[in-house]
């Protein structure tokens, strides 16, 4: 599919691979499965915490591989997107993680995967055998005028011949204009990510002369235009923008969520963010507070108990602040992301 799409800056073709369809709903799991990686790219923007052999679905840890299957439950995953890392490097990892996936979710569960390796006939095999339906590859930027000569050219093929969707996803700077011509010879996609700032590759970028495009987004100035360049000769190619990824997706991802996982007095936001109100006590305090909510005839599915207070409805808490305030004990009306100890957004003191 192919169709002219409108960006900042002009307008260009824009081709959707299927992982990139349900990525756009917020429907993918991402599922990061290391955080060691051979390479050394300059804008990598793995954070530090996760520069480790560690595995996470979302923001969760994974322990067991019931952990995965509950974040992929918790969200209505339609499908996961692999990542790392270098994922290929737990190659056993990512073999069994699609057969978990598949066998919990169906094949119809899409799953795509992001390498910076050209890996042989033989592994990709494997990966298709296991029900791998979409690879990215990311070649390093020191080959992308040469890419015709090197393993990205064979695995793609093999990838192609495999029955894998195929494709290219590299961030879009300064020479992507070769990689979409090789792109247009191999007949893969190519999708150009706009090049953001991050906490671990900023002091990088900047000494290379990169710079954000204003002060209210990660994104580098100048990025889109490369993209703008590659579109006019390729055909199967999206630009993924930074601001579309963090306005669209993110908030897609959160309404899914909080949909999930909203308690009967959570209130869902038009961000995908759950409001309710809190009441925060010390635990001698918690049997006065519940024994007065009791009173009040709060009903016991507009509460529950927490470790360090009580969570109600906002608009209960609104209603009955002035009979239950008393000292050591305070009000509050909290915004969160729908997860277990997601990040709070705002905490309003009543
Ligand atoms: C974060 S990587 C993770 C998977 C794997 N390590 C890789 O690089 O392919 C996934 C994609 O993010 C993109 N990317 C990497 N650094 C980026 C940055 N600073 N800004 C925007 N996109 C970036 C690359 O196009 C890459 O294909
Ligand atoms: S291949 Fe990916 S994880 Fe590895 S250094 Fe490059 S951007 Fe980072």
């Amino acid at each position: 599919m192919s169709k002219v799409v409108q960006g900042e800056a002009g307008s260009f073709h824009s081709f959707l691979s299927e992982g990139c369809k349900l990525c756009q709903q917020g429907a993918k799991m991402v599922l990061f499965i290391t955080g060691i990686c051979p390479k050394d790219c300059f804008y990598c923007p793995v954070s530090e915490e996760r520069r480790k052999d560690v595995t996470y679905a979302n923001e969760r840890k994974i322990i067991s591989d019931q952990d995965v299957v509950d974040e992929a439950l918790q969200m209505d995953a339609l499908g996961t997107g692999i990542t790392g890392g270098e994922p290929l490097l737990r190659k056993d990892k990512v073999i069994h993680y699609i057969r978990l996936l598949k066998d919990n979710f169906g094949l119809q569960h899409h799953i795509h995967m992001y390498t910076s390796m050209a890996p042989d006939y033989d592994t990709l095999k494997e990966l298709a055998d296991a029900g791998l339906d979409e690879i990215r590859f990311h070649p390093p930027v020191k080959v992308w005028d040469e890419l015709e000569g090197t393993g990205y050219a064979n695995s793609i093929r093999s990838a192609k011949e495999l029955g894998i969707e195929t494709g290219i996803e590299i961030p879009s700077i300064a020479g992507v204009e070769s990689v979409g011509h090789f792109a247009n010879s191999m007949e893969c996609f190519l999708n150009l990510n706009e090049l953001e700032f991050s906490d671990t590759n900023s002091d990088a970028m900047i000494k290379l002369g990169y710079s954000l495009i204003d002060d209210v987004s990660n994104a580098v100035a100048g990025s889109e235009e490369h993209a703008l360049e590659v579109a006019r000769n390729c055909e199967r190619m999206h630009f993924c923008s930074s601001s579309y990824k963090d306005a669209v997706q993110l908030r897609r991802r959160l309404i899914r969520i909080s949909g999930n996982t909203a308690r009967p007095f959570d209130e869902i936001g038009e961000e995908g963010t759950v409001y309710y109100g809190h009441i925060e006590c010390i635990e001698t305090d918690q049997g006065s507070v519940l024994e007065k909510l009791t009173q009040m005839e709060v009903p016991a599915d507009m509460m529950e108990i927490k470790s360090k207070g009580i969570d109600l409805a906002w608009w209960i808490l609104e209603d009955i602040a002035e009979y239950i305030k008393e000292s050591g004990i305070k009000l509050y009306i909290i915004e969160r992301y729908p997860f277990e100890e997601g990040l709070i957004v705002e905490k309003i003191p009543l």
